[in-house]
């Protein structure tokens, strides 16, 4: 039993390092890159590094948090795998942390509790990512960055003020991280139109909180839209875009999603060091600066290169529910990144 039990983690752990790893170079001749996890100590930042140790893209994984990082990274280094994992703790050792690093993964700050809007965080994230992207601007400028630390809608246009503050500022480089709501809108199709989830593919766009969650259904592959009524697909979108509610209520006063998130934490950092090592045709959805609408940030499908954005890509055909989801998401939006805007400025 004990084996067979074995086996199957095995094959799990095999299975999900070649997923991450797909379309990449073996170990011996993949570049050497640096990743630094912010916020390491926490209940995304714990698995996200033990998910980041087993990504044989990374060479070095640097771990920081205000507490707690030295036990995560004694435990996360006796992994045998290829990064070399040191842990730094409290403010002084967060330069030396950022140091050389080509992505800085930022899941710091607070979760939500049941009640909560991800806007309820903004009081305390929005310090939180102002002082850690101002390490960034000073230690580790052409770092690319992915903002897991919600409000997502609002702290990415934080740190692009505290950048283009320092004179750092590369629209290319700095991405807010909605992987988690593609992860699940794939998980909810699936389930409904009785698909293989590995071979279901579509695009959310827009921003990442409540109606600002856009999943773009009809535009999923496989085609399985005649199997759905209008009526599926408002429930599906409904329940895309309370997924992080979902789990807030199921965890009930314990924090938010944490292991889906290092998971999807994951898959878009993968992305992004493939782009960097110049894998052609890397594609994830994330939160960027764009113009495909009049807002400043926007989340959609983009193109990742050897300089972060390659391209953003645009909306493709919407359905008239989708058309009137994006009209109805962007004064939300625009609001949300008026007051990220604006904190950066006055404090
Ligand atoms: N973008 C997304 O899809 C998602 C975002 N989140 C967000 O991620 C953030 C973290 O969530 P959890 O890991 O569950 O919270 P947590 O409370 O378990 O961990 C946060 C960690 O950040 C650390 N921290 C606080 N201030 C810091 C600072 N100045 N420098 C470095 N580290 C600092 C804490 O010590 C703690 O270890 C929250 O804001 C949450 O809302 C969560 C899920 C999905
Ligand atoms: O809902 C939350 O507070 C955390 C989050 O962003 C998500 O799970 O999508």
């Amino acid at each position: 039993m004990r084996t067979a039990v074995y086996r199957s983690l095995a094959r799990t752990a095999a299975s999900a390092k070649s997923h991450l790893s797909r379309r990449c170079y073996s170990v011996e001749s993949a570049p050497e890159r640096k990743v630094a996890v912010l916020g390491a100590a926490g209940g995304i930042g714990q698995p996200l590094a033990l998910l980041m140790k087993l990504n044989p893209l990374v060479s070095n994984l640097a771990l920081y948090d205000i507490a707690g990082t030295p036990g995560v990274a004694a435990d996360v280094s006796h992994v045998n795998t290829r990064s070399e994992v040191t842990g730094y703790v409290g403010e002084d050792q967060l330069g030396k942390a950022l140091e050389g690093s080509d992505v800085v993964i930022i899941p710091a700050g607070v979760p939500r509790k049941p009640g909560m809007t991800r806007d309820d965080l903004f009081n305390i994230n929005a310090g939180i990512v102002k002082s850690l992207c101002t390490a960034i601007a000073k230690y580790c400028p052409n770092a690319l960055v992915n903002m897991i630390s919600n409000p997502v809608n609002s702290t990415v246009p934080i740190a692009a003020e505290v950048f283009k503050k320092a004179g750092t500022y590369n629209e290319k480089k700095l991405f807010g991280v909605t992987t988690l709501d593609v992860v699940r809108a794939k998980t909810f199709f699936a389930g409904k139109a009785k698909v293989p989830v590995s071979e279901v593919d579509l695009p959310v766009v827009g921003g990442h909180a409540g109606i600002t969650i856009l999943p773009l259904f009809s535009q999923a592959t496989p085609k399985a839209n005649a199997l759905l009524s209008e009526s599926d697909i408002q429930a599906l979108t409904k329940r895309t875009q309370d997924g992080g509610t979902e789990v807030v209520e199921a965890k009930a006063g314990k924090g938010s999603a944490t292991l889906s998130m290092a998971y999807a934490g994951a898959l878009f950092a993968d992305a992004c060091l493939k782009g960097l090592n110049g894998v052609p045709d890397v594609v994830e959805c994330s939160f960027v600066q764009s113009s495909i609408t009049e807002l400043p940030f926007f989340a959609s499908k983009v193109r990742l290169g050897k300089q972060g954005v390659e391209e953003v890509l645009g909306l493709g055909p919407l359905s008239d529910y989708e058309k009137q989801g994006l009209e109805n998401l962007k004064p939300e939006l625009k609001a949300s990144i008026e007051k990220g805007i604006k904190f950066a400025n006055e404090n």
